[in-house]
């Protein structure tokens, strides 16, 4: 997809939290990097409308974000940082199937797709939990199953290995890189971007840095120093 930024701001009670960025991104795996509070999570939510621009506008597409976001999200899923916020129903299988719901799918089909997805993620017993119960780790998994079996065009990830152990965090990363969609990671885990086609770097609300990986990480971490 093509996303693009025409000088779009952002302004929280007064105080600019973005400054104007005008760009295109239209590469298949993007990384969002930078300290805490410099911008990153807000940036990457004009994309699908959660913040709308105070100043500017995005285009996902040729379709205006502000304009007109619902047909925006049905092509763009987004991985929230707290995927507590995420999950509606309280069984997770039941939960990821709603994603479906819309979509005149057979019962029986549905079910295959949210098990196939479960076991995608090697998380097939977490299907009947509760998703109140579940450890900050298995409810971050739980929904990247409900957000991939929508099968978004664009995925955006907002730190979705921050919670996760070794093993599961080795997993998301598999599976991210085996996903053909494009994608947009926010992240302090810099290895996820190894391989990745572009990185954002972001500070105190500016567009700092734009490249390759191994560019823009060493001016990370010169920022960082
Ligand atoms: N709804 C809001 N109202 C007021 N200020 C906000 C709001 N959302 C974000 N901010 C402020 O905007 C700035 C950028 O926040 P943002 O969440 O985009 O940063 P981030 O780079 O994603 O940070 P982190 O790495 O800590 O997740 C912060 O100073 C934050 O306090």
């Amino acid at each position: 997809m093509d996303i693009r930024f025409e000088d779009a701001e952002v302004r929280f009670a007064g105080r600019t939290v973005l400054l104007p960025v005008r760009l295109d991104l239209t590469e298949r795996r993007i990384g969002i990097i930078g300290l805490n509070g410099s911008g990153k999570t807000t940036f990457a939510r004009l994309i699908n409308g959660l913040v709308r621009p105070s100043k500017g506008r995005i285009l996902v597409d040729g379709l205006d974000v502000t304009a007109e976001p619902d047909a925006v999200r049905r092509q763009v899923g987004y991985i929230f940082q707290n995927p507590q916020n995420q999950i509606i129903l309280p069984i997770v299988r039941d939960d990821i199937a709603l994603g479906l719901k819309n979509s005149r799918l057979p019962k029986g089909e549905i079910e295959f797709r949210v098990q196939a997805m479960l076991e995608r993620l090697s998380i097939g017993e977490l299907g009947g939990r509760r998703a109140h119960e579940l450890s900050g780790g298995e409810l971050q998994l739980a929904a990247l199953a409900a957000i991939l079996v929508t099968e978004p065009r664009l995925l955006i990830l907002d730190e979705p290995t921050n919670q996760l152990d070794l093993r599961n965090r080795n997993r998301v990363l598999q599976t991210i890189t085996s996903l053909p969609q494009q994608l947009i990671v926010i992240t302090h885990d810099l290895g996820l971007l190894d391989g990745f086609d572009r990185v954002l770097l972001f500070d105190q609300g500016r567009l700092v840095g734009d490249g390759v990986p191994a560019d823009v990480i060493a001016q990370y971490e010169a920022l960082a120093a």
